[in-house]
């Protein structure tokens, strides 16, 4: 349930106002980021997300939370992802398809780790239709996969926020701990060098552009 408004500080309703009435001058946007795993989509899209007040779809970190929750999604999508593999194209645009009527979404989306697969984007072409809107941008990270090891295994999370840091090139203030909110960090299962060439296989195989 949400908390009384009476009992949040004014300092973070004016805020709240002050966010609502920059966002609502700006244009919707619509954009889908491809990219190999560590080529930085995760780090960007934050940033856009916040500037031009779009939802952060990741399917990545929902697929995570599934399997944290054990959800039947979780269950099912779990041993491909432990492996490296796609799970199945009909359990990412179930998640995807709600996602997306989210409120937070009203100004358009980020997609990040979505379409994967030529089914999953001609499903995507399908929602877009029926509702009337169309992708504007598709922003494709270019990156060499031999850069790519070194970033993905010095990898560190913060979970809730999808906030990443790196050993080397981002570390947090204080070794393992979200600079934000002082929780915990984490190291994904499958960020290791062996999953790693399982989701190059994969990306290659059936996300790039041909
Ligand atoms: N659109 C998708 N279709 C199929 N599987 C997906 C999709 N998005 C995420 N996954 C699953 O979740 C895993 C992690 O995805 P993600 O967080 O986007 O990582 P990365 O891009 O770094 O590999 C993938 O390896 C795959 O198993």
């Amino acid at each position: 349930m949400a908390a009384s408004l009476e009992d949040v500080p004014s300092e973070s309703l004016l805020s709240e106002v002050l966010r609502r009435l920059r966002c609502s001058s700006k244009p919707d946007k619509r954009l889908i980021l491809i990219g190999p795993p560590g080529s930085g989509k995760g780090t960007q899209s934050p940033i856009i997300k916040d500037e031009f007040c779009l939802c952060h779809l990741a399917t990545g970190d929902m697929l995570r939370a599934a399997v944290v929750a054990k959800t039947p999604l979780g269950i099912k999508a779990k041993e491909a992802m432990d492996n490296g593999q796609l799970v199945s194209d009909d359990l990412v645009v179930g998640i995807i398809d709600e996602a997306m009527k989210k409120a937070s979404c009203q100004k358009g989306f980020i997609l990040d780790g979505f379409p994967r697969t030529v089914a999953q984007a001609e499903k995507l072409d399908e929602m877009l239709q029926k509702q009337g809107t169309k992708i504007d941008k598709v922003l494709n990270f270019a990156i060499d996969d031999a850069i790519l090891e070194e970033r993905i295994t010095g990898r560190w999370i913060h979970p809730s926020s999808g906030r990443s840091y790196h050993t080397k090139f981002q570390p947090p203030k204080v070794p393992g701990v979200d600079d934000i909110t002082g929780e915990p960090l984490i190291q994904r299962k499958d960020d290791t060098a062996e999953v790693l060439k399982s989701r190059l296989g994969a990306f290659h195989r059936q996300t790039e552009p041909g």
